[in-house]
């Protein structure tokens, strides 16, 4: 397959706002010219297949400003907040931080401690810098070793010209902001971040196996035992982000990370939202497969948009694929609207229960995630993950 060409059930898990975004990047001869490929992932451009898309109907509300310093941030109540920086002031910021020194001192590594009380003047000569874990729009991602303390984490580098030129500030400050507000064990920690001239960079927690979605393509379907083990993990990471009025809005196997035994790590935040109280959202965003009929509708919609996605997900676990797969968006929508659910005979009735119930067509008829974990099918499996 060559580099240009992006096979269609790439295209299915690309999102609006992608294309609008890979469009932009064209109209601006940016880097999206190299990265229309299937091989993204892994190839010089930008990934821009099987991403999430985004069409904002409403004005979003935004969190509190971070990434103080960096030329990225805001300082709230700054009328210079939302001003481009120029080269020339980018290069007179001084370190950043994004978080207090207890964000190293709770990285899972004996030498957090020591490690925490550097970061602050980290640059990227105090790390050796190890394989390429992946790529993502906006910049690398490689494992990386502080060279002081032997602390291994994953080291995420964007440029800033990109961030400004393709104007994603905010996007990217609120996706940094809430990853570090998050401390679960199924979530990916970002534990601070540091700056020079050209790139800011994010220092995250490191699960070593890899992307959920590479296993599942490479092995095929998960048994019950594997799946159930990765749905309930799953459904406490939700729980508690919904507990902390946060909507991921972007579930899927490609933004889950897995580290030893199985342990799942939700990440990539970038559509992640804050939802106070009984606020509704009406941004559609995800990715097509997992988009639940309210979103499709373009109705108002909480965080039982990611109890659905839940559902889609632990579908394509047991499957391989998601249960609404189809040609073409229009298809996809039409079986959604109609929660057109077919189960192939592998699938247990335990989880066909707890799959349907996930994927009650009405926000209010889906189990609640706390209810999750006491299903039959994830009772029945627990004792074997
Ligand atoms: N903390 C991490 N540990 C290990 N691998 C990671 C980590 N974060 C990202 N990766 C890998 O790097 C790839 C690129 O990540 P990145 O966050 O830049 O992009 P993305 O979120 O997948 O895509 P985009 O930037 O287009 O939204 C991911 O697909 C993942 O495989």
């Amino acid at each position: 397959m060559g580099e240009n060409v992006t096979t269609v059930p790439e295209l299915r898990r690309n999102s609006l706002h992608q294309r609008n975004l890979l469009l932009s990047m064209r109209l601006n001869n940016g880097p999206g010219r190299k990265s229309f490929g299937n091989s993204a992932r892994t190839s010089s451009g930008p990934n821009l297949a099987r991403k999430p898309w985004r069409m904002s109907l409403s004005h979003e509300t935004k969190t509190t400003a971070a990434l103080v310093g960096t030329g990225l941030g805001h300082r709230p109540r700054d009328a210079t907040a939302n001003v481009k920086i120029s080269p020339l002031t980018r290069s007179k910021l001084n370190t950043a931080q994004i978080s207090p020194k207890k964000e190293f001192n709770s990285a899972p590594n004996g030498a957090a401690g020591n490690f925490a009380s550097r970061y602050q003047e980290l640059s990227l000569d105090d790390f050796e810098v190890g394989k390429k874990l992946g790529k993502g729009k906006f910049g690398k991602v490689f494992c990386v070793k502080h060279k002081a303390t032997g602390f291994i984490c994953a080291l995420k580098a964007m440029k800033k010209s990109e961030i400004v030129q393709y104007n994603v500030q905010k996007q990217f400050r609120r996706e940094v902001e809430i990853q570090a507000a998050l401390k679960h064990p199924n979530l990916t920690k970002l534990y601070g971040y540091f700056h020079d001239d050209k790139r800011v960079y994010l220092l995250m927690e490191y699960p070593v196996n890899g992307e959920l979605y590479k296993h599942l393509r490479s092995h095929g379907p998960f048994n019950d035992i594997v799946a159930s083990h990765f749905v309930s993990q799953m459904a406490d990471a939700l729980d508690y982000m919904h507990s902390r009025h946060i909507l991921h809005r972007d579930i899927k196997p490609e933004n889950v990370l897995l580290g030893f035994q199985n342990t799942l790590k939700l990440t990539d935040f970038g559509w992640s939202v804050t939802n106070v109280g009984s606020a509704k959202r009406k941004t559609l965003c995800g990715t097509m497969d997992y988009l639940s009929p309210e979103l499709i509708k373009w109705r108002e919609y909480d965080n039982r948009a990611d109890v659905w996605a839940l559902g889609v997900l632990a579908f394509e676990l047991l499957v391989g694929n998601p249960p609404f797969e189809e040609s073409s968006k229009e298809l996809t929508y039409r079986r959604i609207l109609k929660r057109d659910l077919l189960f192939p005979d592998h699938v247990s009735v335990p989880a066909r229960d707890l799959i349907s119930r996930l994927l009650a067509y009405e926000p209010n008829s889906r189990i609640p995630l706390k209810d999750v974990k006491n299903h039959p099918w994830i009772e029945k499996n627990r004792p074997f993950w």
